[in-house]
């Protein structure tokens, strides 16, 4: 039975059995690899031609970018990260992990021009603590637990598990393995009592994982180690048992992973459908490989692997270390912002500023959002939902002339929250105003600030959904340290 649950699960994860620590040694998949033994010239020389004719098939994509960049035009890119060895490098210490500032800046760059999520095997709170970027989501636990917008979202069998709202941020919290967590607990404590006389192992709380080390342990002291996670997850057949980077990682046995992390902040970004769709993916280890797998099988996205060796993967693109994961993402967010100087004001997007009953307060908005957009044409968008644990009436996005929305005002304030699920993908949604529109000529007198509600850009990233041509919030993440004004 424990058997058969370990191969299940190292097979969903994409994972071999350790015949294993084999391929945790220099050489094979761990990124010290770049290490080369001394006097081994002639292993150097075919190690390059190995990696040189690997790159053939999994190009760079700092070369590549071009191409990728022409094939993206028009498309909604979506971004991804691994974490540890993605955005920072492997290290002996895993609470040392720490990413630089120029990579935290790189990713910050990025997020302002595209949804961007990180998504990793450490808890989510210990990776949110490494990055410290407040305009990302993050998924933890291998993508079982995720921080996304609070939008209702499906999966394969039309449902997904139970999500809470988070009060501080107003965001969803998803957590399939949530019943594991008293099992996890028990591990955690047996695994700490059985490795304690080991030296250099050591276990980490991932919250819905845990992860064993072993990079510090001896080699003659891994036999033991693997005996000993494996005697004590014998009696844990709901469990299975995958290897990383000098790695032993638990998991519930549970059919999710970071690809349907990936899927699921899709459709909770309201991309679900979208033809137009292009996730980026950015990982280095094998359970980035079940997002690769999903980008593959939808046919359309950049699965890029951080490899600086060989390596089976579904990747397309290679990088080849995080200091290229940060040229990369420098380059990307370069290229938007160069894109996006030469659209047109209506192509922009705009940031919703709502009060609870409906109403709108664009003064207010473009007053921040320092441009003016205009519009052209019908009908409006009409949204509306919870934020902040405040009812919404309505949010309203229209395309219309300023002086059309005085007339369709009271209409607006019945609308439907239905009308968002029914077409979360594909509207045109332009915040409707013009410069000289003032809230009050809007709004009437009854405008109150306080009644005003911040909608942050994990409420608008629901509404990130480009139809034909490729539309983008530049100004979100000016609102992000904004506090909420509803009651
Ligand atoms: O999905 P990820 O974000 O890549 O997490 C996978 C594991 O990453 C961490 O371990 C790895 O990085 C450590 C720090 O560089 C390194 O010491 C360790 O040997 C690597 O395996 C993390 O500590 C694990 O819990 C994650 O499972």
């Amino acid at each position: 039975m424990f058997k058969r649950n370990f191969a299940k699960l190292n097979q969903a994860m994409g994972f071999q059995r350790a015949s294993n620590r084999q391929k945790e040694q220099p050489g094979i998949s761990d990124v010290s690899s770049n290490v080369r033994a001394p006097n081994s010239c002639q292993g150097a020389v075919s190690d390059d031609a190995n990696y040189s004719s690997w790159m053939m098939e999994h190009p760079s994509a700092l070369t590549s970018f071009d191409q990728m960049m022409k094939d993206a035009k028009g498309k909604k890119i979506v971004v991804f990260l691994d974490y540890d060895g993605t955005l920072s490098p492997i290290v002996n210490d895993p609470d040392r992990a720490f990413m630089s500032d120029e990579m935290r800046a790189s990713v910050r760059e990025v997020a302002k021009y595209f949804p961007t999520a990180i998504i990793s095997g450490r808890s989510r709170d210990k990776v949110k603590g490494f990055v410290q970027l407040s305009n990302i989501y993050y998924a933890g636990s291998h993508g079982m637990d995720i921080m996304a917008p609070p939008r209702p979202a499906r999966s394969s069998d039309g449902k997904y598990h139970t999500v809470s709202l988070d009060r501080k941020s107003n965001e969803a919290v998803f957590q399939p393995a949530q019943k594991f967590l008293p099992s996890i607990q028990k591990i955690l404590k047996e695994l700490e009592e059985a490795i304690m006389k080991i030296q250099g192992a050591r276990v980490e709380n991932n919250r819905f994982c845990v992860s064993v080390h072993f990079r510090q342990v001896r080699d003659e002291d891994y036999g033991m180690l693997e005996e000993k996670v494996k005697s004590i997850m014998k009696h844990y057949p709901d469990f299975g048992l995958g290897w990383g980077k000098k790695v032993m990682e638990i998991r519930p046995s549970i059919e999710w992973n970071k690809g349907n992390a990936l899927e699921y902040l899709l459709d909770t970004l309201g991309l679900g459908n979208c033809t137009d769709v292009l996730p980026v993916y950015i990982g280095d280890d094998r359970t980035d490989e079940d997002a690769f797998k999903v980008i593959r099988k939808g046919g359309q996205g950049y699965p890029i692997v951080v490899a600086s060796s060989p390596k089976d993967t579904k990747a397309s693109y290679s990088l080849h270390d995080p200091s290229e994961v940060l040229t990369f993402l420098l380059r990307l967010a370069r290229w938007r912002k160069a894109s996006s100087s030469s659209r047109s004001l209506s192509q922009i997007w705009g940031v919703v500023h709502v009060k609870p009953n409906g109403w709108l307060n664009p003064w207010f908005v473009l007053k921040k959002l320092k441009y003016s957009p205009y519009f052209s044409s019908i009908p409006p968008t009409r949204l509306s939902g919870t934020i902040r644990g405040t009812t919404l009436g309505t949010i309203i996005l229209f395309n219309l002339p300023s002086t059309a929305l005085c007339t369709l005002l009271p209409q607006i304030a019945s609308s439907r929250l239905s009308d968002l699920h029914e077409n979360g993908c594909g509207r045109e949604a332009y915040l409707c105003s013009s410069s000289s529109s003032h809230p009050h000529h809007l709004l009437g007198s009854d405008m109150r600030e306080e009644n005003l509600v911040y909608v942050n850009e994990s409420f608008f990233g629901m509404l990130i959904c480009p139809p034909d041509k490729m539309k983008y919030a530049t100004a979100i993440n000016k609102w992000k340290s904004k506090k909420p004004r509803c009651k």
